[in-house]
């Protein structure tokens, strides 16, 4: 077992590349399912989720194989089989072997996903999707399990904005026969990447990136080769870093449009920002001021950076509040932050940050992934060394997060501990 060493306050220089995003390559890689040929996707992102998305087509029978960054899904020896237990429980994209497979097989038995615990993560959207596609939907034992005769396209009104309800339906419309209307979809960038990637592969569909996406369906869809697009995410957790402790970070590789509202609250917190085409320069050069952050859907302030923004948020003046109006409880860093003397308390759906404290190194555990992610921006704010454990959370998002940190310059390293460690820091 491994735990990531952070000596802290190392300031930040140079410049980073953002890898190809998580959450686009999660749903791309289900979505080679419903090829006839061979679909590459490049720029894929060297991270946990991929590796057990490529494993899980390797189960139901395709070949996935790694040529650098990209991938090569053969698809044609594919069955549905059903992957009730196992790997799906280890991430949430596990859900769009749903789609897919309903798609491709029109059944499919696929346990309930795991991924990082926010509260409670329902999926009634996909379902009430896959339902008025026409299939039937039974959940049994932790597993569901889906079957239809036919899919027939249908009107679909989400009850919630959701990314995953909003891929996993077109998914399972692309095939269909007829026309499926979304309203109220997610407006989100990997929406629009894998909408392209299904369009390369034949399917139709327009309106990706607006609330209403319309699909009509065809009888099959062949391989193509697709590029992810850069992972907002990374990026902006890199941004966070660098406004953190940067004397002038390059994040090269981004789309800066999908970043407008970190940058507008960076820049109102007083970080110096400049951007161009495909990188954005984040340089500290005064005292910060504290800002109010709520999360909401694209193109608001992302819920995937709340968790980084308040640990970067201990560092500036005055009170700030950090609302998620998208998880009821995506939290669990602020205790591990406190550890770390930070002065913040939770009220409900908000944080609020008292500031600036300096912080102590500590031992401390990353809850989740972005959990994770928030201890990293503590951590080198620091005095001292900062332990954190449970970094399998980290792996899932993040590509070479050492190597990339040690490039800018900070004083980073992976270190082997054993179990009996573990359960001290699960235990304080
Ligand atoms: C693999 C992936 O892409 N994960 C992202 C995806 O998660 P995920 O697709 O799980 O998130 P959703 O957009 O579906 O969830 C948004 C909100 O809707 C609720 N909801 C969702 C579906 C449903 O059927 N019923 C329901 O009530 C959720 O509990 C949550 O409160 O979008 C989230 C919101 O941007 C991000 O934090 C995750 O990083
Ligand atoms: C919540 C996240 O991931 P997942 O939905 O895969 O758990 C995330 O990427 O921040």
């Amino acid at each position: 077992m491994e735990k990531l060493m952070i000596e802290g306050g190392h300031p930040l220089e140079g410049t980073v590349q953002i890898s190809g995003a998580k959450n686009s390559a999660v749903a791309l890689i289900p979505a080679a399912i419903l090829a006839d040929s061979t679909v590459t996707i490049d720029h894929l992102p060297n991270i946990s989720d991929v590796g057990l998305l490529r494993d899980l087509l390797e189960d139901i029978g395709g070949e996935a194989s790694l040529e650098g960054n990209s991938l090569i899904v053969n698809p044609e020896n594919m069955i549905s089989m059903p992957l009730p237990n196992g790997k799906v429980k280890k991430l949430r994209a596990s859900y769009y072997l749903m789609g897919a497979m309903l798609g491709r097989f029109k059944k499919a038995v696929i346990g309930l996903p795991g991924g990082c615990n926010l509260g409670p993560r329902p999926i009634d959207q996909h379902i009430k999707g896959f339902q008025a596609l026409g299939a039937t939907v039974t959940n049994e034992q932790g597993a569901i399990y889906l079957r239809a005769d036919e899919l027939v396209g249908a009107r679909i009104y989400l009850d919630v904005v959701s990314v995953g309800a909003t891929i996993n339906i077109m998914l399972a419309a692309v095939r269909a026969k007829g026309r499926t209307i979304i309203e109220n979809a997610a407006k989100e960038p990997e929406i629009i990447d894998v909408a392209t990637l299904l369009s390369s592969m034949g399917a139709r569909i327009k309106g990706a990136g607006t609330d209403v996406i319309r699909i009509d369906g065809v009888d099959s869809l062949h391989g193509c080769r697709h590029s992810i697009i850069p992972d907002r995410i990374e990026a902006g957790t890199y941004m966070i870093l660098a406004a953190a402790m940067g004397n002038g970070v390059t994040i090269d590789n981004v789309i800066p449009l999908h970043l407008e509202s970190l940058i507008a609250k960076l820049r109102e917190m007083g970080i110096h920002i400049e951007e161009s085409d495909d990188s954005v320069f984040v340089k500290r050069d005064r005292e910060l001021n504290g800002v109010d952050v709520k999360t909401l859907v694209y193109p608001g302030f992302a819920t995937d950076l709340q968790q980084p923004f308040t640990a970067l948020l201990t560092s500036t003046e005055g009170t700030s509040i950090v609302t998620d109006t998208i998880y009821s409880s995506r939290f669990k860093h602020i205790d591990e932050l406190r550890r770390m003397g930070a002065n913040v308390k939770v009220e409900g759906r908000s944080a609020i940050i008292n500031g600036p404290t300096p912080l102590e190194g500590a031992k401390v555990k990353a809850t989740d992934l972005r959990a994770g992610a928030s201890l990293v921006v503590a951590g080198l704010m620091s005095q001292g060394i900062t332990e954190i454990t449970n970094i399998e959370h980290i792996d899932r998002g993040y590509e070479n997060l050492v190597e990339k940190l040690q490039g800018l310059g900070a004083k980073v390293w992976r270190e082997n501990f054993d179990v009996e460690e573990l359960d001290e820091v699960n235990q304080s």
